[in-house]
């Protein structure tokens, strides 16, 4: 497995948001991640990348364990991010926003790095945004620009949280089609997202957390049969 996490614990006091949660993803795999505001699907993200430190339970990335890894050397070790809410450098250009990425990530000289930025700009059709500033863009353009900042890193797992949050129809399914062609890369994707249709358009597993539980896990259409899950999901579309 690419991604193998066991036994993960973590509570805020008396909130649990990792219940002695087990989670795989294979290499090229694409899993897609449900569950009602405050399951801890976030903080799961948190977990993984290091930017929270677990209670208990075990990490491992690449055959690597994770557990005393900081968040850049997880990163460089090929974990890549989008947030919820894209936190790009408003003041820097599109162009460099990935270099940052490129450098810092994944300690790449200039050299390197800007060919594969433009690579990368390319692929998400933000060539002819390349030289403006990140404040400047729209949503569809900053969550495209989220994704290029960590596709910079060079990922082989690639997180994305809530990325389709916000979009039109239209917007959303540029975004899955995106999306598909960076999976079709040999990216892994692991998706946390409330817009079922378009996270359906790409997985091939699905997980359900509630309460930091995984209460479900399978083929997606099958897993959103399941009473206990359409208990949770009723009034949200499938
Ligand atoms: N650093 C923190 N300190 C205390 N409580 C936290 C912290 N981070 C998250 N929580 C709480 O943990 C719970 C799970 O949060 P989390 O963001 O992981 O949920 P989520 O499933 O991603 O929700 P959403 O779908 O709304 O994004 C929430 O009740 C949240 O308020």
């Amino acid at each position: 497995m690419l991604l193998d996490v066991a036994g993960l614990k973590k509570s805020f006091g008396s909130i649990v948001v990792a219940d002695d949660l087990d989670l795989a993803v294979a290499a090229h795999e694409a899993v897609g991640i449900i569950g009602p505001n405050g399951a801890g699907k976030t903080s799961l993200f948190n977990l993984i990348t290091g930017d929270l430190a677990q209670d208990a339970g075990a990490i491992h990335f690449d055959g690597r364990d994770l557990a005393n890894e900081q968040p850049q050397r997880r990163c460089r070790a090929g974990l890549g991010r989008t947030r919820e809410i894209p936190q790009p450098f408003e003041k820097l250009t599109v162009f460099e926003n990935l270099l940052v990425g490129a450098v810092h990530g994944r300690h790449k000289t200039e050299r390197e790095a800007a060919q594969s930025c433009g690579e990368i700009l390319e692929q998400l059709d933000l060539l002819k945004r390349a030289n403006m500033l990140a404040g400047s863009l729209t949503l569809l353009e900053r969550k495209r620009l989220e994704m290029a900042r960590a596709l910079a890193t060079s990922p082989k797992l690639l997180l994305l949280d809530e990325i389709a949050g916000g979009l039109t129809e239209g917007e959303c399914a540029e975004l899955v089609a995106t999306i598909r062609a960076i999976r079709g890369t040999g990216v892994a994707i692991l998706w946390i997202e409330h817009v079922v249709h378009a996270l359906f358009a790409v997985i091939d597993r699905l997980v359900v957390l509630n309460f930091g539980r995984k209460i479900a896990e399978g083929a997606p259409k099958e897993v959103m049969q399941r009473s206990e899950v359409h208990q949770i999901y009723i009034g949200i579309e499938a």
